[in-house]
């Protein structure tokens, strides 16, 4: 178990632009953490740094105090479990998952017990007598999980989206066990992904990046509630955020005639930023209204699709000279119709005001936490 630092990183690799700007952060012992972002932000960049598998152009990494930065991976007591199965297929899946444990030269009958319980874990005790060759892709990834989580005395399990290989009806259930497996062992976890749901669901803190920086780092909740800038608010949801463009009057948004009355503090700031302003809220607070009520928006419906579980809708309303579109996520059976009008509550408690992408706040740094 460990407690990772990363003082000032950032990396270029050769005659390339920045893959990782200049960043601050610690992982806390026995933490599980995410790294969030879509492809190329830097994710596997970040993770080979901590790994040792990669120097980074600047700065230093810290594994519990240590300065590790110029030490090779086997020194630093990293599992790492990569993108596709690492597997020796003329081996047993035990003597697979028993290699970590061998090459450290774990007393047999530790290894016999450690292997079967990660096996039954895994749900392969059944397997673990046969041969890595022929195993399906999902199998032989199950015995690449495996082989990470085998030692007990590890500083840190990093995983570089393990699940992109697993069926999708597997995917949840294994989720699920690496969330037990580390909270029945808590070391530090890191996982890599550009799933949110993966993220959120198997992290306790997410850190989401995007075109090598750290975006906002937080709880789920965090993310979802309060995104500190409009790309979490864009890449977290389904469908993300919406943000309508709007002016600060006194102590209001306005939003094409709507007003949204805010904190009289961060309408202040606001209007002092510099940039385009705009109001976030989520789809999912988006009210249907009596038609006409009383600070309700006025919108048309466009496209409408029933999930099961609930209906989103897309909804156009007059902002100025042109029309703005929403999304609005309303509860399963909600009767909507292309055409039709449907007036919308926006409830000022959900709302949150960007400038120049920026969450404005009430806090005193004017803009919302996101280191
Ligand atoms: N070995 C390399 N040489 C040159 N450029 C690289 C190398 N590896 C990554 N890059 C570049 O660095 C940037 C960050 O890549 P990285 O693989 O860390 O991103 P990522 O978020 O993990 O992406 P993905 O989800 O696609 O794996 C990208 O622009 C990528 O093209």
């Amino acid at each position: 178990m460990a407690r990772i630092e990363l003082r000032g990183i950032s990396h270029t690799y050769a005659g390339g632009a920045p893959a990782l700007k200049p960043l601050e952060m610690v992982w806390e012992d026995g933490g599980a953490y995410a790294l969030l972002g879509p492809s190329g932000c830097g994710k596997t960049t970040l993770l080979n740094i901590i790994s040792g598998l990669l120097r980074p152009t600047v700065g230093s990494v810290l594994i519990d105090g240590k300065d590790v930065t110029h030490a090779p991976p086997e020194e630093r007591n990293i599992a790492q479990v990569f993108q596709f199965p690492v597997v020796y297929d003329t081996m047993t899946v035990f003597d697979n998952l028993a290699f970590p444990l061998r090459n450290r030269r774990v007393p047999e009958k530790e290894i016999r017990q450690r292997v079967e319980q990660i096996g039954d874990l895994l749900e392969m005790s059944h397997q673990l007598g046969r041969r890595a060759r022929g195993l399906s892709a999902d199998e032989l990834q199950k015995i690449s999980l495996g082989r990470g989580l085998v030692r007990k005395d590890v500083a840190a399990i990093l995983f570089d989206e393990p699940l992109t290989v697993i069926d999708p009806h597997a995917k949840w259930h294994l989720r699920r066990k690496l969330k037990q497996i580390h909270q029945a062992t808590p070391v530090t976890l890191v996982y890599v992904t550009h799933d949110q749901v993966e993220a959120l669901t198997l992290a306790d803190r997410v850190v989401v990046m995007n075109v090598g920086s750290v975006v906002q780092q937080g709880t789920p909740e965090d993310l979802f509630e309060r995104p500190a800038h409009t790309f979490v608010g864009h890449f977290i949801g389904s469908p993300g955020m919406n943000f309508l463009p709007c002016t600060v009057e006194d102590d209001a948004a306005v939003v094409g005639t709507h007003r949204v009355p805010l904190d009289a503090n961060v309408c202040a700031k606001a209007r002092a930023a510099k940039g385009p302003i705009v109001l976030g809220v989520r789809p999912e607070f988006l009210r249907r209204a009596e038609p006409e009520a009383r600070g309700a928006i006025r919108t048309t419906v466009g496209h409408v699709e029933e999930l099961g579980t609930h209906v989103i809708a897309s909804a156009s309303y007059s902002a100025g000279e042109g029309e703005q579109e929403l999304k609005v996520k309303l509860p399963e059976g909600s009767k909507v119709t292309a055409g039709e009008t449907l007036w919308l509550e926006l409830p000022a408690s959900r709302a949150m005001l960007y400038a120049d992408g920026q969450a404005v706040s009430s806090e005193e740094r004017g803009v919302a936490s996101h280191g």
